[in-house]
């Protein structure tokens, strides 16, 4: 019987480094989970066990924290392109270096009206994701948002669906909508000021998601990914995943309690997930 390796990649999961950039008058903290993964000539192995064309996984972990000295000081996607091509430009045996970098947020307190110099705030759920993916002769950047939990407590609608022996969902036209939603979307060409796109695709979601009036999560996800596409000519595709965090309307009238779509049940499990790419024709 003829056995083959097929498709194979092999790196350093879930690196988790902190930087502290001290300024004369403040200091920068930042906080990221570093992935790497490299494709390339290992095929002996796997199949011989011969180790000489791997770099360690330890290795890996060790060179991105050396390389944040220097090299982590604006962008995740800046930071992890400088990590891909690093790979790819120093093991002849990579073909392909992926780098994903998702950025924990944090803000610095307002004390007295003042940001404090050195005292931060968690953003949260949300982070500032990037997947970079670079071989010898191209590079592609993937960034987003990941688990954005955003609410709004009107604008939205969930009615005319089918309705079946087994419905018993209510038709509303004023519910909550809710989501932890993590959304990316890829760079062609690639912007000089990541970080300016990012903050500037980030108000057009919430934008979007504020404005529409919302007829169904579908309708609100291709709005959001439409709304980015339109506004920022050098992306390509948007992918939105929606999970919807369900706030189910309280029965009150069991105690004669009139229900004015006030009081509500949130719901983690099960939740609809709705998904999907909005893309150029
Ligand atoms: O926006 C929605 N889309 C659905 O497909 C769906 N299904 C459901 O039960 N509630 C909702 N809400």
């Amino acid at each position: 019987m003829k056995i083959r390796l097929g498709e194979n990649s092999y790196g350093k999961n879930a690196i988790q480094l902190s930087k502290i950039i001290r300024h004369p008058a403040y200091h920068e903290f930042r906080q990221i989970t570093v992935s790497v993964s490299l494709k390339g000539d290992f095929e002996e192995a796997h199949t011989n066990g011969d180790n000489s064309k791997i770099l360690p996984t330890d290795t890996q972990k060790n060179t991105v924290y050396a390389l944040a000295k220097d090299h982590f000081k604006s962008s995740v996607e800046d930071f992890a392109i400088y990590l891909a091509n690093h790979f790819v430009s120093t093991q002849p045996q990579v073909g392909t270096a992926t780098v994903a970098i998702a950025e924990h947020l944090y803000q610095r307190i307002m004390l007295d009206g003042n940001e404090h110099p050195h005292t931060y705030i968690g953003g949260g759920s949300e982070k500032h994701t990037t997947v970079v993916t670079k071989d010898a002769t191209s590079v592609s950047v993937t960034s987003g948002i990941a688990d954005l939990l955003i609410l709004k407590t009107t604008d939205s609608a969930f009615e005319k669906y089918i309705k079946d022996t087994y419905t018993t969902l209510k038709e509303t036209s004023d519910r909550i909508l809710a989501t932890k939603c993590t959304i990316t979307w890829e760079y062609d060409p690639l912007p000089a000021d990541y970080t300016e796109q990012y903050n500037s695709i980030r108000e057009v979601l919430l934008r979007t998601f504020a404005g529409h009036k919302s007829l169904s999560v579908q309708q609100t996800l291709y709005a959001m990914g439409a709304a980015v596409l339109e506004s920022h000519a050098n992306v390509k595709d948007v992918y939105l995943e929606m999970p919807n965090k369900h706030h189910i309307p309280f029965n009150l009238e069991q105690f004669n309690i009139r229900h004015e779509n006030e009081i509500f049940m949130a719901t983690d499990e099960p939740y609809g997930l709705i998904s999907g790419r909005v893309t150029r024709e």
